[in-house]
């Protein structure tokens, strides 16, 4: 049966894929592979290949994503599903018969041991064998909905991830956000296709049965059918009175459904061997240009009535009660007197310090500069990468952000002169500054900058205002918290926090528009 059914369900490519499936039940490619993992360490292209209908290509061509079109994802899913759908519809049908036809089998059998009957001798044998092949057909339909399951599963996902990547791969506005179809919809996906496929199942069932019935008994097979309505109406009415749920269940509900869609993503991904769609380095980097475009995604920083302590057995707080928020393209300047806990919340948003009283929430990959900085015994290039990989243009861009290029053109060897203990020397805001440009260049979500400017003088101080914090440089779309001892930073962040003695006071305003100062050689310090 399961034979019959991956033959009628399978493309062209049937026959290969059952002799995969052959060699699968015996075991022969997993011996096999672990027979040349023995001799050499396995790399992704020894694992053997997906059915071609399972392959990432097959199905991007069949889903065409369009947000433009409101019906695309009705689209996508009969486009996905109505090739192995029709034969499993006809196979439930034919389980519905065989019920029916196993009545009656039992009906001639039962006759043929009248001794009255006048039926042939061989009549009672075609009964018993009739009986045994629907009994056989009506006992497979566990497997038939299986198998529907599993489609319906490949089909889910599939729409699900090219909803998820698609956007990812596009330049213009067409945001994942803007589509039709909410995040809920879309997570429940899977759910809402078994459904509908399981109700027309179930109408292609009743019809066949309703069909047959009515060949043998004419409309007294409206009896059954209308007794199941009456069930199916006594179940619905019974359930919308004791069914309502509280709020704790439904919101527990939801998160359970988040959790567990986040793992069975995780799952298909890994099922489908669709790991290295994913691990593009084209996509992962336009992943990064888009991230705003996904709204529940976006990196946020959110404290609520947050205290945090340094010591974890005193449990003294040193930030008392603090209630933040910020979200992408948010700069917050965070401000107060020496000693006020200005250090202890960026470190608390890093996840440093333990949090006695309060809930808190960062989302997003964090770039942390603190106020001491660390160089490596290096060359300049090496402390600014540290470990990434090399990116001519972003290096220079960054390089430039920070006022280093004059700095860069003095050295021997520009940025592969080697600095730190026994390199040359350099000065406190150059450390300062080569330290910021390590930060930008590690691409995070949020930058937690522990007062970038306190040793730079006034024109540096300007030009990294300008090209690197405000909204008018390459932080900007980024969250940013940056503590400070001046007041030139304040005017232009859309929020101050003022600490004393460990209490913050929130101010939202309006960020003043950075008037840049005329260009002017760059002195450093
Ligand atoms: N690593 C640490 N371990 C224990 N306590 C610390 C630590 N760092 C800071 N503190 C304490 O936390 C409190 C706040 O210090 P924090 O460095 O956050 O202040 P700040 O406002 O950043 O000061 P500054 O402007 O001088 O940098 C101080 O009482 C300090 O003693």
């Amino acid at each position: 049966m399961h034979a019959a059914l991956m033959l009628v369900c399978l493309d062209e490519q049937s026959l290969a894929t059952l002799r995969v499936l052959g060699e699968k039940a015996l075991y022969i490619q997993e011996i096999q592979l672990i027979r040349l993992g023995l001799r050499r360490p396995l790399a992704l292209s020894d694992v053997w290949q997906l059915p071609e209908r399972f392959r990432f290509s097959a199905i991007q061509r069949e889903f065409v994503y369009n947000v433009d079109e409101p019906m695309f994802l009705l689209r996508a899913i009969v486009r996905l599903t109505w090739r192995p759908m029709i034969p499993l519809l006809a196979l439930e049908m034919l389980t519905e018969l065989s019920d029916i036809f196993q009545v009656m089998a039992s009906g001639y059998l039962f006759s043929c041991f009248d001794a009255s009957s006048d039926y042939p001798w061989y009549y009672g044998y075609c009964a018993a064998l009739g009986l045994l092949v629907a009994r056989f057909i009506c006992s497979q339909k566990v497997h038939i909905s299986r198998h529907r399951a599993v489609e319906v599963k490949r089909a889910a996902r599939a729409i699900q991830l090219e909803l998820f990547r698609l956007p990812l791969t596009r330049d213009d506005q067409r945001r994942f956000g803007h589509t039709r179809v909410s995040p809920w919809g879309i997570n429940n996906l899977e759910r809402y296709m078994s459904i509908a496929l399981s109700t027309i199942a179930t109408i292609v069932g009743f019809s066949a049965k309703f069909g047959a019935l009515y060949y043998i008994v004419g409309w007294l097979a409206a009896i059954p059918i209308m007794s199941s309505v009456v069930i199916m109406l006594a179940r619905w009415g019974f359930e919308r009175l004791v069914g309502h749920s509280s709020k704790w269940e439904s919101n527990t509900d939801v998160f359970d459904g988040n959790v567990s869609e986040v793992y069975r993503g995780i799952k298909a991904i890994k099922l489908f061997s669709w790991e290295r769609m994913y691990l593009d380095p084209k996509l992962r980097q336009q992943a990064y240009i888009n991230n705003d475009r996904l709204p529940w995604y976006a990196p946020v920083i959110h404290l609520n009535g947050s205290s945090f302590t340094w010591n974890e057995r005193s449990r003294v707080p040193v930030l008392k009660r603090v209630s933040l928020g910020a979200a992408p393209g948010e700069l917050v300047a965070v401000t107060g007197k020496t000693g006020s806990g200005k250090s202890s919340l960026l470190l608390s948003i890093c996840g440093e310090l333990e949090m006695t009283e309060g809930t808190g929430k960062v989302a997003g990959s964090i770039a942390y500069l603190e106020q001491s900085p660390w160089i490596m015994n290096d060359t300049m290039r090496a402390n600014v990468l540290f470990g990434r990989e090399y990116d001519a243009e972003l290096f220079a861009k960054i390089i430039h952000a920070c006022a280093l290029t004059n700095d860069m053109a003095r050295w021997p060897h520009a940025d592969l002169t080697v600095i730190g203990e026994r390199g040359i020397n350099i000065s406190g805001g150059q450390r300062a500054r080569l330290a910021l440009a390590r930060t930008l260049y590690s691409r995070a979500d949020i930058y937690v900058l522990d007062d970038p400017l306190s040793a730079v003088d006034a024109h540096v101080k300007r030009h990294i205002l300008e090209h690197v914090l405000l909204d008018s440089g390459m932080l900007a779309g980024k969250v940013r918290i940056i503590t400070t001892n001046s007041d030139h930073i304040l005017p232009y962040a859309h929020q101050v926090v003022t600490l004393e003695d460990g209490r913050a006071a929130v101010a939202r305003q309006t960020p003043q528009e950075y008037q840049p100062a005329p260009p002017t050689e760059l002195a450093t310090r």
